[in-house]
């Protein structure tokens, strides 16, 4: 009689104690699988559907989103997809850039034998496939790092939760540790600082103002007490006084409102498209808020705010780039992964 005995996967037999082997998962927002019609919807649907995002009653809210939302909007956002698209690699800029953000952490990690995976919280790949992926090569402790740098219920929290649903349906589940926000880290703020001085050195003038622009929240969300305000507060004022500028030459500006209700203020798009008036023509804007370049930035602000703006009477508009995968990009995520990987590797 043979006996098999299969020792668990990434326990390290014979050192006397048994330890996990840890996994890290990077968590982002989604995006859609094509630009059309149906691919736009299917992805929308499931965004609008979040509880998280859209808080109010879904008795009331489904059948507006299921009618008339889900049928004007996914073609507008279509066409929007379509300028930012890839079509070498059939995919949005969000998906590239996670993926190479994955890709080269899991190089900074290979030596300590940790797997690194990507998870997006809507669409593909699914928080459940990524989970999986770092199971199936024996991790039992999982480090999630959500990739925003200021906290928010509709982000943040709501990446935690589909990591979590997907853990209610295993017998055997992972250890986890999920890691915080970063809005002041010196490591992020140094890095943007320097993207925008980088910008400026290859710029022809100097910027008269450097616009930072954050995505967008309900009002009402802050007055609830999401942190997401007081952190995109957190992340201007180090950028602030990391380059010596001020209220007035680094403006904090909100972008991307949907819907009717009270958004957080001021407005990017308008902001922007009121400075040639007070004289302001060569600015720079900044998006500290997403940690790859995506829809939000490339098209809202790259081409719509920038269009308006030049329309306005503007002469030079500059988008200084997300930190995507850059070197210190990559050096930021690794530092805030290694400490919640501390006593596990
Ligand atoms: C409707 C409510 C929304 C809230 C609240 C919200 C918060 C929020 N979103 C991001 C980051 C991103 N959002 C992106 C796209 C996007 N956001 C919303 C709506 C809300 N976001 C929609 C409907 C869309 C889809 C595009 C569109 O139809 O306009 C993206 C880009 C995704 C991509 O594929 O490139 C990002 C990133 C943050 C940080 C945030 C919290 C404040
Ligand atoms: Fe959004
Ligand atoms: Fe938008």
């Amino acid at each position: 009689m043979v006996f098999h005995h299969i020792p668990p996967q990434g326990h390290l037999a014979g050192q006397g104690q048994t330890r996990g082997r840890p996994g890290l998962l990077l968590l982002n927002l989604g995006t859609p699988e094509g630009t059309g019609y149906r691919a736009v919807r299917r992805y929308l649907s499931e965004f609008l559907s979040d509880r998280r995002v859209i808080e109010g009653s879904p008795l009331f809210w489904q059948p507006l989103l299921q009618g008339v939302i889900l049928t004007t909007r996914p073609s507008r956002s279509g066409r929007a997809y379509a300028r930012v698209w890839d079509a070498e690699r059939n995919e949005s800029p969000l998906r590239t850039y996670t993926r190479h953000q994955a890709e080269k952490l899991a190089e900074q990690f290979a030596a300590d034998g940790v797997p690194v995976a990507w998870g997006m919280r809507y669409g593909r790949p699914s928080v459940a496939q990524a989970l999986r992926s770092l199971m199936e090569q024996g991790c039992d402790r999982i480090v999630c790092l959500p990739l925003y740098p200021q906290y928010s219920a509709t982000t943040t929290a709501t990446a935690n939760d589909q990591l979590f649903r997907a853990l209610m349906k295993l017998r055997n589940q992972p250890a986890i540790r999920t890691v915080p926000s970063f809005p002041d880290d010196p490591d992020f703020i140094t890095a943007v600082a320097s993207s925008i001085r980088e910008e400026q050195m290859n710029a022809e003038q100097p910027f008269q103002m450097v616009v930072a622009s954050f995505h967008g929240l309900p009002q009402q969300y802050v007055d609830k007490g999401d942190s997401y305000l007081a952190e995109c507060t957190r992340t201007v004022e180090g950028l602030r006084a990391t380059l010596g500028m001020d209220e007035t030459t680094l403006p904090m500006t909100f972008q991307s409102r949907f819907g009717p209700t009270k958004w957080l203020e001021p407005y990017t798009a308008p902001f922007i498209a009121g400075l040639p008036a007070k004289g302001i023509t060569r600015i720079a804007v900044v998006t500290p808020c997403f940690m790859a370049d995506c829809l939000e930035t490339l098209d809202e602000i790259g081409n719509e705010v920038r269009d308006e703006f030049m329309q306005a009477g503007g002469e030079s508009f500059t988008l200084v780039p997300c930190l995507n995968d850059s070197p210190a990009s990559i050096s930021l995520l690794e530092k805030l992964a290694r400490r919640e990987l501390l006593g596990w590797l």
